[in-house]
């Protein structure tokens, strides 16, 4: 069902060769599905314009891929500019969630996710979580289940290293609109009740 609030949900992601972009975009399909005003920003590419439209944003949706067991230098150097929105506390009551990719079926990613979490609550943003019990933890469960990879913090998936984006798992681009959707849910019922408040 469509909110009647329309959240604004940014993703502000990195990819180095294009499977996390796979995400990102899973992710904005999510989001945009419950009736969120979506934008993408590239963080290695971000413009001012971009960093207003994070200002702007009731959510932001973290994203990269995991590089030496964290978060890429790209997606790293990103954080360390939102240091001047840290420093006002600009992007305090955001909603925050995250995803990642990695090589490895694990991956070492959890540290890019739990990343994600210390820099929201760095910024004091509200976490959102995955919200899908782990799949394919039973021998009822398959590879195509929601959450194949079994995370609760947040969107995860794992591609082939010498595959390219068009191998991305169909189960964690399911999983990752998921995600989308949940952050938009989540983020319509803080804006509604926040005009509740107000009013
Ligand atoms: C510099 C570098 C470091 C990497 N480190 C890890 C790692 O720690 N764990 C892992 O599972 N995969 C690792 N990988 C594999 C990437 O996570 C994987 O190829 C991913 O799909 C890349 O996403 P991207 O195309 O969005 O950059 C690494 C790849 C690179 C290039």
């Amino acid at each position: 069902m469509t909110s009647p609030v329309r959240p604004r949900v940014a993703i502000a992601f990195h990819s180095g060769y294009g499977h996390t972009a796979v995400l990102a975009e899973a992710v904005a399909r999510g989001a945009a599905s419950e009736g969120a005003d979506v934008v993408s920003i590239a963080v290695d590419a971000i413009t001012d314009e971009q960093w207003a439209e994070l200002d702007a944003a009731d959510a932001i949706v973290f994203g990269s891929p995991t590089y030496m067991g964290t978060a890429s230098a790209a997606f790293h150097a990103f954080a360390e500019a939102s240091s001047k929105r840290w420093y006002t506390q600009t992007w305090a009551g955001k909603l925050a969630a995250g995803f990642t990719n990695s090589g490895a079926k694990a991956g070492d990613k959890s540290y890019t996710l739990d990343y994600f979490v210390t820099m929201a609550a760095q910024h004091a943003m509200h976490w959102v979580s995955l919200g899908i019990q782990p799949g394919w933890a039973a021998t009822t469960g398959s590879e195509m289940d929601l959450n194949r990879l079994g995370y609760f913090a947040g969107a995860a998936a794992q591609t082939p290293v010498d595959a390219g984006p068009d191998a991305v798992h169909k189960s964690d681009i399911a999983t990752a609109e998921h995600l989308g959707a949940r952050v938009a849910r989540e983020t319509a019922v803080f804006a509604a009740g926040r005009a509740a408040l107000a009013a």
